[in-house]
Order: structure tokens, then sequence, then C-alpha cells
């Protein structure tokens, strides 16, 4: 299996890569694009390490060298955060170079599973689904906005409010990758129970956990290690689940079958052809069914907004 990483000079991208290098089964490959030009040099100090993982590095104006033959393709190239900023102030730049790459990905390797990772995601998402449309190559179970660092930030926090080990504890988290879209189903972890005080605080820490980074990182950037290891969890499911392991789960950030919005994050069966099955996100609470309905104007808004940037 070949996994390519656009953006890998960056902040998640290297974190990524260095995870992928050493977590890849043997004789995976691993191919590294970023307009950097470090990034050939990132492969080579990448190379260094003792696994049975090939690694490649590209830069410049051109993905397609390092999109031949790609499986899986990861994208977390684009700009970040500053403190005082919205995920939505990223649209400006991202969305062109999110329609730059996925431009790139439909003429190389369009039967690639793709995961996106660049905010804002609950826009990025749809503009590459409206680029791949536009090429005749969209699959709808192939292509992700990958929403793990909420799941890994909600199992965090959950464990260590309640005293437990952090990988015992598994939280959905479902609707998008922003501010209150952002859903963790705390009703429905497995012997976890909460007050109404936790789970309204809970609820808000995982919301505007993206924040707390940033404003700690004082105009450094955002979340990079912790996303880094949520791609890297989520591209290893994937990458299993395509090589044909039974009952592989993850939540991510789909086009489903439009119940709530045209993409939603929920949880996902993943299979030899991505998305195998999409599971029901269960019984709601009742705070957890407020959430929901709330959330979906934004949703909507931040979904159109990336139709109508490639529909015009
Ligand atoms: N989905 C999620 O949960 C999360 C998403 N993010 C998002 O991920 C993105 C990347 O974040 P960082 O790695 O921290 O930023 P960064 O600034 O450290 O890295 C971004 C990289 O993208 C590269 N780049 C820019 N334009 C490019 C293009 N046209 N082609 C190829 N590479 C290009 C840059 O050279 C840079 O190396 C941001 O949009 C950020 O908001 C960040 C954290 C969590
Ligand atoms: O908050 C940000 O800008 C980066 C991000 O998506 C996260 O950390 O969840």
């Amino acid at each position: 299996m070949k996994i390519t990483v656009l953006g890998a000079a960056g902040g998640i991208g290297q974190a990524l890569a260095l995870l992928l290098k050493t977590q890849l089964p043997a004789n995976s490959e691993l191919s590294l694009y970023d307009i950097a030009p470090v990034t050939p040099g990132v492969a080579v100090d990448l190379s260094h390490i003792p696994t049975a993982v090939k690694v490649t590095g590209f830069s410049g104006e051109d993905a397609k060298p390092a999109l031949q033959g790609a499986d899986i393709v990861l994208i977390s190239a684009g700009v970040a955060r500053k403190p005082g900023m919205d995920r939505s102030d990223l649209f400006n730049i991202n969305a062109g170079i999110v329609r730059n790459l996925i431009e790139q990905v439909a003429q190389v390797c369009p039967k690639a599973c793709i995961g996106i990772i660049t905010n804002p995601v609950n826009t990025t998402v749809a503009i590459a689904a409206e680029v791949l449309k536009k090429a005749g190559v969209y699959d709808k179970n192939k292509l992700f906005g990958i929403t793990t660092l909420d799941i890994i930030r909600s199992n965090t926090f959950v464990a260590e409010l309640k005293g437990k080990l952090p990988g015992d504890v598994e939280v959905p988290v479902i609707g998008g990758h922003s501010g209150v879209t952002i859903l963790p189903l705390l009703s429905q972890i497995p012997g976890v129970s909460f007050t109404d005080a936790e789970i309204e605080s809970l609820t808000k820490r995982i919301q505007n956990a993206g924040t707390e980074v940033v404003e700690a990182k004082a105009g450094g950037g955002s979340a990079t290690l912790s996303m880094g290891q949520a791609a890297a969890r989520f591209a290893l499911s994937l990458l299993r689940g395509l090589q044909g392991e039974q009952g592989v789960v993850e939540c991510a950030y789909v086009e489903g079958d439009g119940k709530y919005a045209r993409f939603f994050a929920q949880p996902l069966v993943l299979g030899k052809n991505g998305i195998e099955s999409r599971k029901e996100i269960g019984t709601l609470s009742a705070f957890e069914q407020k959430a929901l309905d709330s959330m979906l104007d934004v949703l909507h808004k931040d979904i159109e907004l990336g139709e109508k940037f490639i529909q015009g």
C-alpha cells in the first residue's frame, strides 16, 4: 500500500510522516509532498529510521509525482489558525489549496481514499467532493474529513475526569469539526456516567480543545502532534480496512444519507473499498439531541460555502 501526505513538511505533516514511517506495515510506501523545498530532506531524514517502509519526498508546484500509485492520500497542506481566528477564517487561503491538490488527485490517483485534515474541514471536504464530481471520479465511500482528533481528545478528557486508562475509553463524536458542530456522545460510553454539569463542561472543553491549543501556542500555530497521532490512527485503520480486516470502525466526516446534513461525522465500518457501511448514531440524550438540532444551521452553511466555491 502507498500513502501520500500532501503538506508533509508542516507541523502535522512531519509528525504524521514519522508515525507512519514507524507504524506502517512492512513493504508499504510513504510519499511526501509539500511546496516547501525541505520536503525531499524530510524524506531522507525519515529514511534513516530502520523500518521496511520506503520514503520518498517531492517539493515544488507539482504534486503529481508524489501521487503516482497512491492508495491513500492525506492532505494537511494549508495555513493554521492563530489566536483570535476561527477555523472559518482559513477558508480564503485553504479552499484554493485543497481545490488545486484534489484536481491533481483526480488526475493521477482517482481511486485513492482521501483524508482531509486541512481546515475548515466542514467546508474543505465539500470542496473536495465537488472537484472530484466535476472530474467524474467522485466516490463518496472514499472521501473523509479526518475528525479523529475530536475522538482522541474526548477519550483523554473523559479518562482524566473518571480515573480511567485513556486506552479503555472510546467516545463517538458526530457532526462536524468546528465549535458547536463537534458533538461528543458522552451518553454512549459503556460503564461511565456523568452529572449534567460534567456533561456541559466536558462537551464545551472538547468543542474548544483546538482553541485551547491555539491559545497555548500563542501565535505558533495549532495542534500538530496530537493531530499527527490522530491522522496516523485514522490512516492505519483505513489501511487495515482496505487490506480486508473485518470490523474496523472509525468516526469521520463523510457524505451519508443526508438525514442531518450532506456531510456528517458518524461512525463508519471501513473495508476494502473505503466505507463499507455507515453506522447509526444510536440513541441520543436530550442534551445531545438539542445540541444536534442547533448545530445544523452552521453545518449546512459551512457545506454550502464549499459547494458554491466550486459550482460558482
Ligand atoms: N482536521 C483537524 O482535526 C485538524 C486540522 N488542522 C489543519 O491542518 C492544516 C495544517 O496545519 P499545520 O500542519 O499545523 O500547518 P503548517 O503551517 O505547519 O503546515 C502546513 C504545510 O502546508 C504546506 N503548504 C501550503 N500550501 C501548500 C500547497 N499548495 N501544496 C502543498 N503544501 C502546501 C506548507 O508549506 C506547510 O509545510 C491547517 O489548515 C490546520 O488548521 C490542524 C489541526 C487539527
Ligand atoms: O483548532 C484548530 O485550528 C486546529 C484544529 O482543527 C484542532 O485542533 O481541532
